[in-house]
């Protein structure tokens, strides 16, 4: 067999942990292979190692057959291998060309002529791989889609044979997706070997030839993704059958819980994001927000709670209006935020998993008492939540949270909202990065807080996940809102329509 990439009987060991354990992965020339696991499985470990950013304990890599040493990301680019992260590593204000040339420009980038040779060539492999990137564009001016074809080109720039691609869809709307999807087939049309991580199973099955699976550390198998169906994937990875769709009852709405009237708001750029935007969530109900991203739902949840200011209009919780109110007043007013940025709004990650359950309650009994911090209070709080979320990392709740995966990450903040058992609790994301089986938990956590008569409002780029899991659904374009209809009711096309800014009654832009 023709292996590009053999990773075989790799250990990697952390404190409290074993992220690898006896793993093995081949990649065969010109396939898209699927790395798949439950979060903290230890994909993101595995490609590191590949990568060259951590040694293994133990196990042998091969390149081409041959055994090789990657002792650092340099000597990985060296033999062939590149990575697209999942936050790109981009300069804002430099052209798509010199991103691509930064790090390997000589004496004469600074006279242009580097950059004019290159911009060619970059313009070269833009048409032969179909990805239509403009040379000299700047990056803060094109999307996050055309953005990942940037890392995509400083790969394919310097010769990049194997191309590991970490969960590169999260952050794209559903056209990028299917781009991407075409442009990894054109990759691999052209011979070069895809490793692919992806908690998708969708993606696996629309652009997988084989799929590796692994659980708590070690390798389950290997698949052919033709011949496997979701089900038997999801159930590989996580040990039991999981259930794609949320088994919920008819919603019983009782009071008025959030209010939201005429609101208007403006974004960083100081342009209108909201337009006289109102809205009403009531008790027991799950409220989905659905649009293309970027179209003021940021700002509608950060003027909820309070991360930005209001031009006009107000909010109201309960019948209190909210608008002079601080962050933490409204927190206090009954508000749980799961933000879009774990990283930026969710947690501390120099901090401890303890420390980062109680960010919003540190300052009151039992946690703290007469100014002093009482562990003991703090610890079991943190355990309860660390065991009915299936919070995992090396260490329990004393691990730093920056060395978890990124899916226990959320799912730590997830809990820690949850568990505070707000009137309104607002998830933006929720689901974002974790394994099937994971969503699948957490949905019914959701569906059990609005059954308990509290308020659900869902903002989710996934309109799976909104119509599966929302009683009702708002759309939202440009800031302005399009319309709201029963998640019963609607379907797949009615929302892309909407989404679009077609008025549902008027049939209208
Ligand atoms: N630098 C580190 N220090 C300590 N523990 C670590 C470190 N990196 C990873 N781990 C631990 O190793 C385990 C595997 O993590 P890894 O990030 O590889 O998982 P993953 O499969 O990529 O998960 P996800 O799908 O959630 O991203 C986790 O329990 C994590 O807490």
């Amino acid at each position: 067999m023709d292996y590009v990439v053999e990773m075989v009987g790799i250990r990697k060991e952390f404190p409290g942990i074993v992220a690898n354990d006896d793993i093995t992965i081949r990649l065969q020339k010109g396939e898209i292979h699927a790395l798949l696991g439950e979060n903290g499985a230890g994909k993101s470990t595995l490609m590191s190692i590949l990568f060259g950013m951590y040694q293994p304990d133990r196990g042998v890599i091969k390149v081409k057959g041959q055994e090789v040493r990657i002792s650092n990301p340099n000597v990985a680019n060296k033999l062939g291998i590149g990575m697209v992260h999942q936050h790109f590593k981009l300069v804002e204000p430099f052209t798509v060309t010199e991103n691509i040339i930064l790090g390997s420009e000589t004496r004469k980038f600074f006279f242009g002529l580097d950059v004019r040779t290159a911009a060619k060539r970059v313009e070269e492999l833009s048409k032969k791989y179909g990805l239509n990137v403009d040379p000299y564009a700047k990056i803060e001016d094109i999307s996050v889609g055309m953005q990942q074809r940037v890392e995509i080109l400083k790969m394919l720039y310097r010769d990049a044979e194997v191309l590991i691609f970490d969960e590169p869809t999260a952050v794209l709307t559903p056209q990028e997706i299917k781009d991407l999807q075409d442009i990894m087939k054109n990759l691999v049309n052209e011979g070069k070997s895809i490793i692919l991580i992806t908690h998708k199973l969708k993606e696996i099955k629309a652009v997988a030839d084989r799929c590796t699976v692994i659980r708590r550390g070690k390798t389950i198998g290997t698949v052919n993704v033709a011949d496997t169906s979701r089900e038997e994937m999801a159930e590989m990875m996580v040990g039991r059958s999981v259930s794609f769709k949320v088994d919920k009852e008819e919603s019983k709405p009782g009071k008025t819980v959030l209010e939201v009237q005429s609101l208007t708001v403006k974004n960083s750029k100081k342009v209108e994001a909201l337009k006289s935007f109102s809205l009403s969530l009531k008790a027991g109900e799950i409220l989905g927000i659905a649009g293309v991203d970027g179209n003021g739902q940021s700002e509608l949840i950060e003027a909820i709670t309070g991360l930005r200011s209001i031009e006009s209009g107000t909010v109201t919780l309960n019948g209190k209006t909210l608008n002079d109110l601080s962050v933490r007043q409204r927190n206090d007013s009954g508000i749980g935020h799961i933000p879009e940025d774990r990283h930026k709004r969710g947690l501390v990650l120099d901090y401890t998993l303890e420390e980062n359950l109680i960010l919003e309650v540190y300052n009151r009994p039992p946690y703290s008492k007469k100014g002093l911090l009482q562990s003991a209070a703090i610890s079991e709080h943190a355990e309860h939540i660390i065991q009915s979320f299936d919070v995992r990392s090396g260490t329990g709740g004393s691990s730093i949270v920056r060395s978890m995966s990124g899916g226990n990450q959320q799912k730590a903040v997830i809990g820690r909202e949850v568990e505070r058992d707000p009137d309104l609790l607002i998830a933006v994301q929720p689901t974002r990065g974790l394994d099937v089986g994971s969503i699948e938990y957490i949905h019914k956590r959701l569906v059990e807080q609005r059954d308990k008569g509290k308020a659900v409002l869902l903002v989710s780029l996934e309109l799976d996940e909104v119509m599966n899991l929302a009683d009702r659904i708002a759309v939202i374009n440009n800031g302005e809102l399009i319309g709201i209809v029963n998640a019963s009711e609607t379907n797949e096309r009615e929302l892309g329509l909407m989404m679009a800014g077609y008025h549902k009654e008027e049939g209208t832009a």
